[in-house]
């Protein structure tokens, strides 16, 4: 069994987190928990920063929050020193309300609406990472009409291929993020933008995909866009003083995962770019990346209480927990594997091959096919790792399931910081229908 970070295991038999004992997690806040291991995240904050600064190289990391907004991680990142990446106007409004830097905002999205790209001008956020040419027209509006400025980058798609799930790859030409880097439109694009009185382009942005092992596609990325940064000094007189490599960088979520640590994915940036800015003599722009699976993923565990088991005589026997696709989409959408323990007995011989089986109205809602554990019974703990990233923040209330409560642990201490949503919350937004007294008595 693979433990991550802080995670051991006690004399009681108890998987820890951050030094505190997960079954007691369990009675204090109930199942499903979500618990996340900060010191985790702090230790790949620092590596990613460190790297940078080894290098002596001006950077900054952005912390890809779609991954798991909330105010508290917001603050854990505040806290770091890193940037933050947001995709919407729900997690800039969670940005604000953690009181995060503005000027180290960054926006993105594919189709930021015309009042999100307001909030972000009201907001005064760092930079708007623009995608496409209606944006264009939209921020020259709005800055023109506020007299306002603006940085932003222009997201590119530079063509390379990443080898992960198909619906996880962005940097292909065939996606819908981006400005095209060969056919014109990122030439188009920057034209539109960069001499324009209020708008200031920073330079260029590619993200090409999630979950990524291979340095080389961040190498081929970084190539492109440093060509390409060349070019517009050549034919535009522009500089670009910034370059944005996006996140992706993969994590160990079954043994087959083979991640390396932070640093090699950002010295592999920096060696080209490093390289080719001096082979042209061209200026060192700031490098910025945005991490986000890796800065939370193996760094969040979620424990669930086990309730009922069925047998298929020769074929798989199911075990049931109290949450599934409602609080972890991954194995449904991407086929997503992980690997689970009992938290409850984690002395106890790894026994049995079961599959555990989410409670969702969905033959498909597995969260694990072939988990390795001890053998189950009623009422034990299972905690299953590495969902710390694009489980939270994909969740749903799929047969009105309440969302978890979320905990932080570090250095023996915990707090929630995320309370368990009550079926209170779940009918909020619910409006009975109006009917009139005859109504209601015929
Ligand atoms: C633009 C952008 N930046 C950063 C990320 C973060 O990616 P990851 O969580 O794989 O590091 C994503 C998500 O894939 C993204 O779309
Ligand atoms: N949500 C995806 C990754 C998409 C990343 C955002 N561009 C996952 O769970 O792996």
């Amino acid at each position: 069994m693979h433990l991550y970070g802080t995670q051991s295991v006690n004399n009681l038999g108890h998987l820890t987190i951050g030094g505190v004992d997960t079954v007691d997690l369990t009675h204090m806040y109930g199942t499903p928990l979500l618990v996340y291991d900060i010191a985790l995240f702090k230790e790949r904050a620092t590596a990613f920063k460190e790297t940078f600064a080894k290098a002596g190289i001006k950077a900054q990391v952005a912390y890809a929050s779609k991954a798991f907004s909330s105010i508290a991680i917001y603050e854990v990142a505040k806290e770091m020193g890193l940037s933050l990446d947001v995709v919407s106007g729900g997690e800039l409004y969670t940005a604000a309300a953690a009181d995060f830097p503005r000027e180290k905002i960054h926006f993105h999205g594919n189709n930021k609406s015309y009042t999100e790209l307001q909030f972000a001008f009201d907001e005064k956020i760092g930079c708007i990472v623009v995608d496409n040419f209606l944006e264009i027209e939209m921020l020259k509006e709005i800055s023109e009409s506020r007299k306002e400025k603006m940085n932003v980058l222009l997201r590119v798609t530079p063509g390379v291929e990443a080898s992960t799930h198909d619906y996880i790859t962005t940097g292909q030409e065939d996606s819908k993020f981006g400005f095209d880097l060969k056919n014109g439109q990122a030439d188009d694009a920057v034209l539109k933008l960069y001499n324009h009185p209020y708008i200031t382009v920073l330079g260029m942005h590619c993200h090409i995909g999630s979950q990524i092992f291979e340095t080389d596609a961040f190498r081929f990325a970084a190539e492109a866009l440093m060509e390409k940064m060349i070019e517009w000094r050549e034919k535009f007189k522009f500089i670009c003083p910034v370059l944005n490599l996006g996140g992706g960088f993969g994590i160990r979520y079954t043994e087959e995962d083979k991640p390396l640590h932070p640093s090699a994915y950002v010295e592999e940036m920096e060696d080209v770019v490093l390289s080719m800015t001096r082979k042209h003599n061209y200026p060192m722009p700031e490098i910025w990346i945005e991490p986000g699976r890796s800065l939370v993923g193996d760094a969040g565990t979620t424990l669930y209480t086990t309730g009922s088991s069925k047998e298929v005589p020769g074929v798989r026997t199911y075990v049931a927990v109290d949450g599934g696709m409602s609080d972890n989409i991954r194995p449904a959408l991407y086929e997503a594997k992980y690997t689970a323990a009992t938290a409850n007995r984690m002395l106890d011989p790894h026994a049995d091959i079961v599959t555990i089986a989410g409670k969702c109205c969905e033959s498909g809602d597995k969260l694990i096919e072939d988990a390795y554990i001890a053998e189950p019974a009623e009422g034990d703990i299972i905690a299953v790792f590495c969902t710390g990233a694009y489980t939270y923040s994909m969740a749903s209330n799929y047969n009105r399931l309440p969302k978890p409560a979320i905990v932080f642990c570090e250095n023996g201490q915990h707090q929630l910081v995320v309370r368990r949503e009550t079926y209170e919350d779940i009918i909020r937004l619910d409006i009975p229908l109006q009917r009139t007294e005859q109504e209601i008595s015929s």
